[in-house]
C-alpha cells in the first residue's frame, strides 16, 4: 500500500476543488493508495477570535495561544473544520474518519521551544501510529486536526505543517502541502516565480534572509525536518489550481519539492 500525506493548509480549505477530494477518494478505493490528511484552519481559527472579541497574534507564523485562545482553536480545528472536510469525502465518494491529535493520544506533545512567548503552543513528540494503522484497517482515509496531548491531559495548538511533517515522518510516507500559493517564491509579493527545488540548507538560508514570511516559515521548516528524518518526496503545491492538482497526482513535478541536497549524503 502506498501511503501519502496530504497537508490541507486553511488558506485553501474553502477553495479545494471537489476533483481533490474524488481523486484521493478513487486513489483510496481503486488504485491501492492510503491517503492521511492532515490540515489546518489559521484563517477560520482568526476570524472565530475576532467574533469572540479576542485579539490574536503570530510569532514566526506561530499562533500565541493562551487558554481562551485554545479553546476557539479546538473547537475550530477538532470541530467545524475536521467535519467540513470529513462531509466533503462523504460526498464525493470517499470514506473518512475525522479525529484530533486529542483522540487516543494520537499526537503526543510537549511545550514548543519559546513556550515563554508562544503559551501553549506544542510541538509533536511521538505520533502514535498505531491508532493510526487502526483505522487505516477499518477503510478509512484519516483526518487529523492539529491539536496535541501530552501525559497529563495538557492539550497544545500544534501548528498544521508541524502535524503533517510528524505523522509523515511516522509513516515514512510522501508529504504534500497544499496551500494558496504555487510554492515557494522567489518574490512573494510580485507573486512569481517558484523555486522548483530547495535543499535544505537553501531553504534555511530563505528562512534566515527572511525571503519567506508568516505561515511559510513553519511550512518550510517542517518540510525541511520531514526530509532531513527521511521522508523523501516532499512537496509544495498550489491545492487552488485543478491543474496542479492533476499534475500532482500524475507524479509531475509541481510546484516545489524539499530535498536533502548533494552535500548532505556525506555528512
Ligand atoms: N516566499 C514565499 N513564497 C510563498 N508564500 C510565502 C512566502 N513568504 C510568505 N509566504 C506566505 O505564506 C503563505 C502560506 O502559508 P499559510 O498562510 O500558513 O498557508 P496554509 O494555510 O496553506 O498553511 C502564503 O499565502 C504567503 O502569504
Ligand atoms: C501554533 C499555530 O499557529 N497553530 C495554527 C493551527 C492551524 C494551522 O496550522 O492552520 P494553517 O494550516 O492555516 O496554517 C493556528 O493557530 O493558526
Amino acid at each position: 500500500m502506498k501511503t501519502v500525506v496530504f497537508k490541507c493548509g486553511g488558506s485553501t480549505l474553502d477553495q479545494l476543488p471537489n476533483t481533490f477530494y474524488e481523486t484521493v477518494a478513487n486513489l483510496h478505493k481503486n488504485e491501492g493508495y492510503q491517503p492521511v490528511i492532515v490540515h489546518g484552519g489559521g484563517p477560520l481559527i482568526t476570524s472565530a477570535l475576532s467574533q469572540f472579541n479576542v485579539s490574536t497574534t503570530f510569532v514566526d507564523g506561530l499562533r500565541v495561544t493562551t487558554n481562551e485562545v485554545l479553546d476557539i482553536v479546538e473547537m475550530v480545528l477538532s470541530g467545524t473544520v475536521n467535519k467540513q472536510i470529513v462531509r466533503k469525502f462523504h460526498q464525493n465518494g470517499g470514506v473518512a474518519h475525522g479525529m484530533s491529535g486529542v483522540d487516543s493520544a494520537l499526537l503526543q506533545a510537549r511545550p514548543a521551544k519559546n513556550a515563554e512567548k508562544l503559551g501553549f503552543v506544542g510541538e509533536v513528540e511521538h505520533v502514535n501510529s498505531g491508532v493510526l494503522q487502526t483505522m487505516i484497517e477499518s477503510g478509512a482515509i484519516p483526518v487529523i486536526s492539529p491539536i496535541g496531548i501530552d501525559d497529563n491531559g495538557q492539550r497544545y495548538n500544534l501548528n498544521g505543517d508541524t502535524a503533517a511533517s510528524a505523522v509523515a515522518q511516522a509513516l515514512q510516507a510522501p508529504l504534500c502541502f497544499l496551500s494558496d500559493v504555487p510554492g515557494v517564491m522567489y518574490d512573494q509579493k510580485e507573486g512569481h516565480g517558484v523555486y522548483e527545488q530547495l535543499t535544505i540548507q537553501q531553504a534555511e538560508s530563505l528562512i534566515d534572509k527572511q525571503q519567506v514570511t508568516g505561515g511559510m516559515i513553519p511550512k518550510l521548516r517542517a518540510a525541511m525536518k520531514a526530509v532531513k528524518h527521511g521522508v523523501t518526496n516532499v512537496s509544495m503545491i498550489d491545492g487552488t489550481n485543478v491543474n496542479d492538482l492533476e499534475d500532482y497526482f500524475n507524479g509531475k513535478s509541481i510546484g516545489t519539492t524539499v530535498e536533502r541536497g548533494e552535500e548532505m549524503h556525506h555528512v
